[in-house]
C-alpha cells in the first residue's frame, strides 16, 4: 500500500506555512514535503517535525532568481559555483531533517542557448551532490517539468529523466516520478511505472489536467496505486496537488491509506 506525504507548499495554504505541519498530522500525514526550507533555520523546521510525529521525505535545491525566470542553478553553465554552494546548503538541510531525498532542480534553458551545454553541466553538478549526498545515505533526484508548468525547462519527458540517470550512473541518483507531469507529456503510465521500476525513489500526485486531488480527471489513481504495488514500490508518494477547496476536506481519498 503506498506511504502518502502532505505537501505544504500546496496544501494546508489556509494557514501560515509553520502551522501547516500540525495540519498535516491532524490530518493523518505521518511525512511531509514542501519545495523549499531556506527561509527557516534547519533547527526550528527540526523541530516542527519532532512535535507533529512527522517525517520530511523531500525538499528541492535552491531555485536562483526566481522573479528573473530561473527555476534552479544546476544545468546553468558558468553558475557552477553557486549551484554547488546551493547543493551542499541543501545537504546541511537534508541531514538536520533527516530527509533522505533531495530534489535538485535543473533549470530554464534560455531561448537560443545550447541544451547540449545545459545538459553537460547538469549532468557534472548532479554528479557531484551523489558524491556529496552517498556518505549521508541521502538520494539526488531529478524530475521531468511539463511546459505548461515551466517552459524550456531542460527536460520535460520521463524517458529524458531516465536517459539522464543512466548517463549519470551514480548509486544515489534517481528519477522523481510525478504523474501530473508525466501523463500531460509521456501518457501511457502504466509502461512508465513498469519498465522504469528501480529507477524513481519518489513519486508525485495530482489529477490531470486541473491538478487537483487525485480522484478525478482523466488518470485512474488506484490502478496506478495497484500498480505501484505490484512492482513493489517502496517510496514516498508525495501529495503535490492543489485542493479544490479546503484542504481537509478534499482528504476522503487518501483517508483509506492513512
Ligand atoms: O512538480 C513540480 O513542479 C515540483 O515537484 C518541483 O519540485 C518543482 O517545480
Ligand atoms: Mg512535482
Amino acid at each position: 500500500m503506498p506511504k502518502f506525504a502532505a505537501n505544504l507548499s500546496m496544501m494546508f495554504n489556509e494557514v501560515p506555512f509553520l502551522e501547516r505541519f500540525e495540519a498535516a498530522a491532524k490530518a493523518g500525514f505521518k511525512a511531509v514535503e514542501f519545495l523549499f526550507p531556506y527561509e527557516y533555520p534547519a533547527e526550528l523546521l527540526a523541530e516542527k517535525l519532532k512535535q507533529n510525529g512527522l517525517k520530511q521525505v523531500l525538499f528541492n535545491t535552491a531555485p536562483g532568481d526566481v522573479a528573473a525566470g530561473e527555476w534552479g542553478l544546476t544545468a546553468l553553465p558558468g553558475r557552477e559555483r553557486e549551484a554547488r554552494e546551493d547543493i551542499d546548503r541543501a545537504l546541511e538541510y537534508a541531514i538536520a531533517l533527516g530527509c533522505p531525498n533531495v530534489h535538485v532542480m535543473a533549470g530554464v534553458v534560455p531561448e537560443g542557448a545550447d541544451r547540449l551545454a545545459h545538459r553537460k553541466t547538469f549532468i557534472d553538478n548532479i554528479r557531484y551532490a551523489a558524491d556529496r549526498f552517498a556518505p549521508h545515505g541521502i538520494k539526488v533526484l531529478i524530475e521531468a517539468l511539463s511546459p505548461p508548468i515551466k517552459p524550456n525547462y531542460l527536460f520535460s519527458s520521463q524517458h529524458q529523466a531516465l536517459a539522464l540517470i543512466e548517463e549519470i550512473n551514480k548509486p544515489n541518483a534517481f528519477v522523481q516520478l510525478d504523474f501530473f507531469h508525466a501523463q500531460l507529456v509521456d501518457g501511457n503510465v502504466t509502461n512508465i511505472i513498469q519498465s522504469m521500476a528501480g529507477r524513481y525513489a519518489h513519486i508525485q500526485i495530482a489529477s490531470v489536467p486541473e491538478r487537483h486531488e487525485p480522484d478525478s480527471g482523466e488518470l485512474d489513481y488506484n490502478w496506478i496505486f495497484n500498480k505501484l504495488d505490484e512492482i513493489g514500490y517502496q517510496g514516498w508518494v508525495g501529495c503535490e496537488y492543489k485542493p479544490r477547496g479546503e484542504t481537509a476536506a478534499g482528504l476522503g481519498w487518501v483517508k483509506p491509506y492513512l
